[in-house]
């Protein structure tokens, strides 16, 4: 099967800009599970990266490191210029906010308005007190707020209770949020994951559409081959704690990924 290729890298992206993290010799275990084993890798500005791999492989270990929601063990990691590692709590708090991160698990406060929880994300990018009161949301941010629901195309349900929209709602709804966040680069975590195969593509079509039309960096981790040829400029294959697979999208196809899903399976 051919590859469907995603069109050329959107055009903020300058052309000789380095890369957006570098990743050296990046060790991570849990006790005696040695999880990651010395991980190598860089990611160009403005692509989008898939990460894959078998259950357990390290996948949102890796991700999770990247801002060290997961302490690694040891390494190097170099993302949007910063030196990830020794920051300090304060510093790693701001860094944070310039990063998006879409979880399968979107923790959306289900009685609030989808309006409302798409103004929380402000909440990343400022600075204060954590306790933040709707009451207090200025009309520029309920605009903003409107707009990046507009994005995700659920502008019409923006008064409705969050939980009464469909699961692929409500990861748009989070998708909405986490760009309020005004975010530098996007990570996301199996966000096609627990949705029926048409959420699952139209969020991904949605996420990797908005990461383009910004010129952001995306990389995100999936289950389901047709979605990392779909949306993927570059494809990482983890196993064993290591990078085993390093390649442009273009130059592999279902063929190719099926075999090394298979031998994912069996290992
Ligand atoms: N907080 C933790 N404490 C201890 N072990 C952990 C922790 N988080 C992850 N692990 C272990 O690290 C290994 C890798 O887990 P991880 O969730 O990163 O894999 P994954 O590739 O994302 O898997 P999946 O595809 O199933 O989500 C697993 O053996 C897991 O049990």
């Amino acid at each position: 099967m051919n590859v469907a290729l995603r069109p050329a890298i959107a055009p903020t992206v300058p052309a000789k800009a380095g890369p957006v993290l570098c990743v050296s010799n990046l060790f991570k275990s849990f006790g005696t599970n040695d999880v990651l084993r010395g991980i190598d890798l860089t990611v160009a500005p403005g692509i989008a990266t898939a990460l894959i791999g078998a259950n357990g492989s390290g996948k949102s270990t890796a991700l999770k490191c990247l801002i060290r929601l997961v302490e690694p063990t040891s390494g190097k990691i170099e993302l949007l210029g910063r030196d990830v590692l020794t920051m300090n709590p304060r510093d790693l708090r701001r860094f944070r906010s310039t990063v998006g991160v879409v979880w399968q698990k979107h923790n959306l406060v289900p009685r609030l308005s989808a309006l409302t929880n798409v103004i929380h994300g402000v909440q990343a990018r400022t600075s204060g007190p954590r306790t933040w009161f709707q009451s207090l949301a200025t009309a520029e941010m309920r605009t903003e707020a409107l707009a990046c629901l507009d994005r995700v195309g659920l502008s019409d349900k923006a008064l409705e209770r969050v939980d009464s929209l469909s699961g692929g709602q409500q990861q748009r709804v989070a998708i909405a949020r986490m760009l309020m966040q005004r975010p530098q680069i996007i990570l996301a975590d199996e966000p096609d994951a627990s949705l029926d195969p048409q959420s699952g593509e139209e969020v991904m079509r949605i996420l990797s559409g908005l990461a383009r039309q910004d010129g952001l960096t995306l990389i995100f981790i999936s289950h389901r081959m047709e979605h990392t040829l779909e949306f993927s400029d570059h494809i990482l294959g983890l196993q064993g704690g290591h990078i085993v697979m390093n390649r442009a999208t273009a130059q592999t196809d279902a063929t190719h990924l099926r075999r090394f899903f298979d031998h994912q399976e069996r290992t």
